[in-house]
């Protein structure tokens, strides 16, 4: 059903910036937005994956489909819409002609920055230290809880996402995207470099590839291959994998008659992180169900999350003091068919005139230690404050502590 609201929200985005999805397999690029589509029939109960559908069956014009984010919260608002022209090419080709570098770049001083640290890193340690406290007690039967804390960054000039895109774009291991946001200043974007994808669907196949359990990359060849032993062999890391695979293929089980996944998870790295990761493969028993049905089944997984879920979430509310938004939650694309797929959007900022938001999130489990946590959220921060150029604390980086 639609209403007032639906189509004055339609009217009104047109985005400043291309939907972009970049790997070393394709570029995808959905310019414009012909349709947003409504959240109308979602308090009756309807699935995104339902209303994509009769999205689909209303609307006979454009491109067959929808793009978009989907958020970490369950009661807010996804947003998906369908572009006006949709470009998907091999590898990362296309990516310098949809997000042009600014001819004048040369000539622009670099950017100023303040960093606001929210909360800051010892108030982060403290809600880790509650999170243990409540798992010692057996509160609510928590096992995992992925806790984040955030970073605002305020720069002296408009953020060009395109630049930062561009930039995240260059680690050969992730998936880089941009997906433009409706509200606030034109230009406003979720823009990030994952590696971890939630879930492809193509036909019958699906796959799934959760990360979880980190260790940061270090420059010395000999100390970097040693960090990433020490993840393979921490108990720790793997009891918080093991979380996410169990909690994935029981999801998956009733839904595919075929189900294979390696017996031990594999090391995963992007240019800054080493992580734990488990390729999931199945085939589906009902075509019907597409890529945004089996995103919102498995989302959100214990790698963003926790378990028992419910506990995990009410807990993450409880304790991290702002709304996720779209961090945690996932970037991606499904067709009229149902193919597409669902990249978990970590490792990104929402970006907003002069303002950068940066999320990174920890998986705390028995065992975890608050300064450790704290100090893998700062590693995974390094990708988004590298991009930018600048460190935690917003010196250029390279520049020499004070
Ligand atoms: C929640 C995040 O990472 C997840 C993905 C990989 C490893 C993770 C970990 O080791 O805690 C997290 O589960 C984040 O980057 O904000």
């Amino acid at each position: 059903m639609r209403n007032a609201a639906n189509e004055a929200a339609e009217a009104a985005f047109v985005p400043a910036l291309p939907f972009a999805l970049v790997s070393n397999r394709e570029t995808l690029v959905g310019r414009g937005c012909l349709r947003l589509v409504g959240e109308a029939g979602k308090s009756s109960g309807e699935s995104s994956g339902t209303r994509t559908r009769a999205f689909f069956a209303e609307q006979a014009s454009g491109p067959r489909i929808i793009v978009g984010a989907l958020p970490f919260a369950a009661g807010a608002p996804a947003h998906l819409y369908q572009p006006a022209e949709i470009a998907r090419s091999a590898g990362r080709s296309r990516l310098a002609a949809a997000f042009p570098p600014a001819l004048v770049r040369a000539a622009v001083p670099a950017l100023q920055w303040r960093v606001e640290a929210e909360p800051p890193l010892a108030a982060y340690r403290v809600a880790v230290a509650e999170v243990l406290a409540r798992m010692a007690r057996g509160e609510e039967g928590l096992r995992k809880v992925v806790l984040s804390r955030s970073l605002r960054l305020l720069s002296d000039r408009p953020i060009e996402a395109s630049a930062l895109l561009r930039a995240l774009a260059q680690d050969a291991h992730v998936t880089a995207f941009c997906v433009p946001l409706a509200g606030g200043p034109s230009g406003r974007a979720l823009v990030g470099a994952t590696p971890e994808l939630l879930v492809a669907r193509q036909g019958l196949d699906v796959i799934s590839h959760p990360l979880a359990g980190s260790a940061r990359r270090l420059p010395d060849a000999g100390a970097d291959r040693a960090a990433a032993q020490t993840l393979m062999a921490s108990d720790k890391d793997r009891r918080e994998h093991a979380e996410v695979v169990t909690a994935i293929l029981d999801l998956l089980t009733p839904h595919c008659a075929a189900l294979a996944h390696p017996g031990e998870p594999q090391l995963s790295a992007t240019a800054t992180m080493w992580h734990l990761g488990t390729r999931i493969e199945g085939r589906l028993r009902d075509e019907a169900m597409s890529a945004l049905d089996l995103a919102a089944l498995l989302h959100p997984t214990p790698a963003v999350c926790g378990t028992s879920r419910e506990a995990a979430a009410r807990t993450i509310a409880e304790l991290e003091g702002y709304e996720r938004g779209f961090y945690a939650g996932a970037a991606g694309w499904v067709d009229e068919g149902g193919d597409g797929a669902w990249h978990v959007a970590i490792r990104c900022a929402e970006i907003a005139g002069n303002e950068a938001r940066l999320y990174a999130g920890a998986g705390i489990v028995p065992g975890s230690d608050p300064v450790a946590e704290g100090e893998e959220t700062s590693a995974k921060f390094a990708a988004l404050l590298g991009a930018f150029g600048i460190d935690e604390d917003g010196r250029a980086a390279g520049e020499p502590r004070a």
